[in-house]
Parts: structure tokens; C-alpha cells; sequence
């Protein structure tokens, strides 16, 4: 099949996410608090590719440009055996089994030309692996993805990528927009960048919002009003891998494994008491003790973090610039290792002070703040019909040039651009 029957260009976005309580103890199935981040979204565009028998890679914000080919494709072996309806796989996905043996056997080939364990690799592998399962016969696709989050830095740009990439293949297959089907298949492109995900990351950024999540939980608890607390969100930019911190924390589990679970048991009971506190939580500062105590629960969440060695010398300096100034709590968010830190204000606090953080931030550690809402939109698409011919003119000016933060949020952010976004079939 080509993409003689597709409409084009397709426009998806999927927002970042910010985990409060609870990162890696998820992964155990203990339970945590995450919330989108509003503002730090992902943007995908699907067009005709120049070469109608290829598919093109355009990740400008990795550096990252790659092409197949039918001749390179048609390298796969082709399963006689296989029985399974493809449309029946594709609205069936199986998000319990490892990756499939053969689909992965099968792409090896494809990415020969990339150096193994690199973020060009790994990102090629899980499109390659989304691709041949959502929609192996079309080409003539150029997929060009445009962020305003930080790549490998905590705030869930793996599950981003998947979200939209998923989206557009299914819209790709004639598949309409289905949440539930987004949410499973983004799980299995975070198996393909992190081996062992929760599924916490992909499910707020298909979904949105702030939820309290539990792995072996189907029904996560979507948290409808989600108070605003007054945070700083410091971003490091010390790289790091969200897989490689995962399986740090596992290689520790397996060696001291009585003394993990302590800890992770702890974890999880931090994230119930801050269930607890949000619940009651009054963001007109009439309840201080409830922001008194979540101020503790950010610190206790941090230093059982540090215990399982997710943390990192470039975190602690902003946690020690927060405790020196007193502005507040500190904890690492998403996998650590470098990344994010999120800093939880103390309530009324001076302004002067406020400042003297952000400048030593700023200016002597060069660490970078972002301003964000948290909750908002999850993953959605713009419909082809509802497109100008000057609002295509200003899209493909935002994926084909490079622009600044500012004006991909001017022509696409779901805010403030005027497209109609849409997250219903
Ligand atoms: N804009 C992008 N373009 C291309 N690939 C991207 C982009 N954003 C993320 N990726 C892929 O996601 C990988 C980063 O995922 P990783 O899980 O390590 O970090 P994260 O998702 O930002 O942080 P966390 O998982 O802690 O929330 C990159 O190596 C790359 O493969
Ligand atoms: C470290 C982790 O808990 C959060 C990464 O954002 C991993 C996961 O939940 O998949
Ligand atoms: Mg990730």
C-alpha cells in the first residue's frame, strides 16, 4: 500500500510529564503521583517524502536524519506462517509479552549503518519496531518531530515520542483516534527505549491531566482537580539514560534485595500520604500544614531516591542551593542520574529570595528553569480538513526551519495557536 490513500500532512502533539511522587518505585508497583506538563509538548508531522518508495527520519532536535527504502525493507523475511489478521494485531496489542524475538531480528538489519546503544540507534529501533507493527506496507512518509521539551531529561520525552509516533502510524492505518489503543502501543515503544518501563510516563502523556498510578492497577485514578503548587522546575542538562538509571536500581534490587524493598516500600507510602495531603490540599494557602507536610514529603521522596543511587552531584547543588536560601524542597524527577529537579516553594515565600535562587541557578550553576503549567492536554491531532493554506504554510515552516521554543509554541501549541486540535475520533 502507498500513501496514495492518505490524507496529508498529519500533525499530531503529546505533552511531557513531571512525576511529584514515586519515580522508580513505580516500576515495583508501588504508587505515584504524575502530571503533564502543559506546555513542554511534542510535535510530529507526516508528509509525502520525496522518494515515494521510502520512509524518512527527520529528527532535527537529535541531529538525526535517516531513510529506507522498499529495497531495504523488502531484506525482511517474510513470515508465510503468519495467520494473525494484521488490523486484529494492530487493535489487539499484547503489552504483557517482551518484544517480539523476530520484529527485532528482523530490524537488525535495517539499522546497520547506526552505531549500537546510541540515541540515533535506539531512536531508530523503537520507530522501526512501531512502524512494522502499525503500518509495514505504507511509504512515501516523511516523519519530522519538533520538541519543546528537553530530550533525556526527566520530564518523559521517550514517552512523548512514542505517543505521537503511534498516533500517526494508527491514523496512518485508518485507525481513528483511540486513547486506550495510543496508551498500549506508546507502552511498547517505551519497552523499545527503556526495557522495563511502568507505563506511568506514556499513559500522562496520552491521557493528560495528573493521575495516581499503580502498574498492576488497569484503572489508573485520573486526579480531576489537580491544585496548583508553586514549584521551580531546574533542568540540569547533565545527560543521562532513563534504561541505564532502571537498571542501575534493578542490578541494587537483586544484590540487597531485602533492603531495596524496604526502601521502595517506603516510597510507596510517600506517594499515598501525598495522595492524602492533595486531596485536602487548598491552593489559596487557607491549609499550610498540608503544604508543610508535602514540603516533607518531597524531601523524605528525594533521600530514599539518593539510597538507591538515582541521584546525582549536579541535583544535590540545586537542592543545596534550595536548602541554603530555605525557599523550599527538592527532589530529582523522572529517572535522575542528572536531568530535572523540581523545587516545591514554601508558601508566602520572599521574592528577593526567590530570585537570589533563580540567579544562582542561573548564573553560576548555568543550570536552565522552565516555566510550565502542570496538567493540561494530552495527545492529540489536528484534522487535515480543518488546515488553511496559510496555517500549512506556517506548520511546515516550523518543522522545516530552525525555530526557536517561541515560535513552534506561537504556530502549534494547543494554548495559544489557533489550529484545532482535537483528541476525539
Ligand atoms: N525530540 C526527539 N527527537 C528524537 N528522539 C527523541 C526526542 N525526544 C526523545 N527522543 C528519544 O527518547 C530518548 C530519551 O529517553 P529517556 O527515557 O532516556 O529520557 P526522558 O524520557 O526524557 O526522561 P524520563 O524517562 O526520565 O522521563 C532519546 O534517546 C531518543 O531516543
Ligand atoms: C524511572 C521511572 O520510574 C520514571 C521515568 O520517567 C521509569 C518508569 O516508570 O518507567
Ligand atoms: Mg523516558
Amino acid at each position: 500500500m502507498t500513501n496514495a490513500t492518505l490524507t496529508l500532512p498529519i500533525l499530531v502533539s503529546a505533552p511531557g510529564k513531571l512525576i511529584l511522587f514515586g519515580e522508580h518505585s513505580v516500576v515495583y508497583d508501588k504508587p505515584a503521583i504524575a502530571a503533564s506538563l502543559a506546555s513542554l509538548r511534542t510535535y510530529l508531522l507526516v508528509t509525502e517524502a520525496n522518494d515515494p518508495n521510502s520512509i524518512e527520519l527527520n529528527f532535527p532536535d537529535i541531529n538525526f536524519h535517516h531513510k529506507w527504502t522498499t529495497t531495504d525493507f523488502e531484506k525482511i523475511p517474510h513470515d508465510s506462517s503468519a495467520t494473525v489478521d494484521q488490523m486484529e494485531q494492530i487493535l489487539n496489542p499484547d503489552t504483557v509479552s517482551p518484544l517480539s524475538k523476530t520484529l527485532i531480528k528482523n530490524i537488525t538489519p535495517l539499522l546497520s549503518a547506526l552505531h549500537r546503544d546510541t540515541i540515533h540507534y535506539n531512536a531508530a529501533f523503537s520507530f522501526l519496531y512501531l512502524y512494522l507493527s502499525l503500518c509495514p506496507h505504507q511509504r512515501g512518509l516523511n516523519f519530522t518531530i519538533k520538541s519543546t521539551s528537553p530530550i533525556g531529561a526527566g520530564l518523559g520525552s521517550s514517552a512523548s515520542i512514542s505517543v505521537i509516533l503511534v498516533t500517526s502510524m494508527l491514523l496512518c492505518q485508518g485507525v481513528p483516534f483511540n486513547k486506550e489503543l495510543i496508551n498500549s502501543w506508546s507502552f511498547i515503544g517505551e519497552k523499545c527505549l527503556h526495557g522495563d518501563p511502568s507505563g506511568i510516563d506514556n499513559l500522562v502523556s496520552t491521557y493528560g491531566g495528573a493521575v495516581y498510578f499503580k502498574r498492576s492497577d488497569p484503572t489508573p485514578i485520573i486526579l480531576q482537580q489537580f491544585p496548583s503548587i508553586p514549584m521551580v522546575l531546574t533542568y540540569t542538562k547533565i545527560p543521562r539514560s532513563t534504561s541505564t538509571l532502571v537498571g542501575g536500581v534493578r542490578e541494587l534490587h537483586d544484590k540487597e534485595t531485602k533492603l531495596c524493598d524496604l526502601l521502595l516500600d517506603s516510597m510507596g507510602c510517600v506517594t499515598e500520604r501525598a495522595m492524602d495531603i492533595l486531596n485536602h490540599y487548598d491552593s489559596s494557602g487557607a491549609n499550610d500544614n498540608c503544604h508543610d507536610s508535602l514540603l516533607e514529603l518531597v524531601r523524605i521522596n528525594h533521600g530514599l531516591l539518593v539510597s538507591l543511587g538515582v541521584s546525582h552531584p549536579g541535583l544535590e547543588q540545586v537542592r543545596i542551593v534550595s536548602d541554603e536560601l530555605r525557599i523550599g524542597e527538592t527532589k530529582l524527577t523522572g529517572a535522575g542520574g542528572g536531568g530535572c529537579a523540581m523545587t516545591i516553594l514554601k508558601k508566602d515565600i520572599d521574592q528577593d529570595i526567590l530570585k537570589a535562587f533563580t540567579d544562582t541557578i542561573r548564573d553560576k550553576l548555568q543550570y536552565e528553569i522552565f516555566q510550565t503549567n502542570l496538567g493540561g492536554r494530552g495527545c492529540c491531532y489536528v484534522p487535515r480538513d480543518t488546515i488553511s493554506d496559510g496555517d500549512l504554510i506556517r506548520i511546515l515552516k516550523v518543522f522545516q526551519d530552525p525555530v526557536t521554543v517561541q515560535e513552534i509554541d506561537a504556530v502549534l501549541l494547543p494554548e495559544k495557536s489557533h489550529l484545532q486540535w482535537s483528541d476525539s475520533e
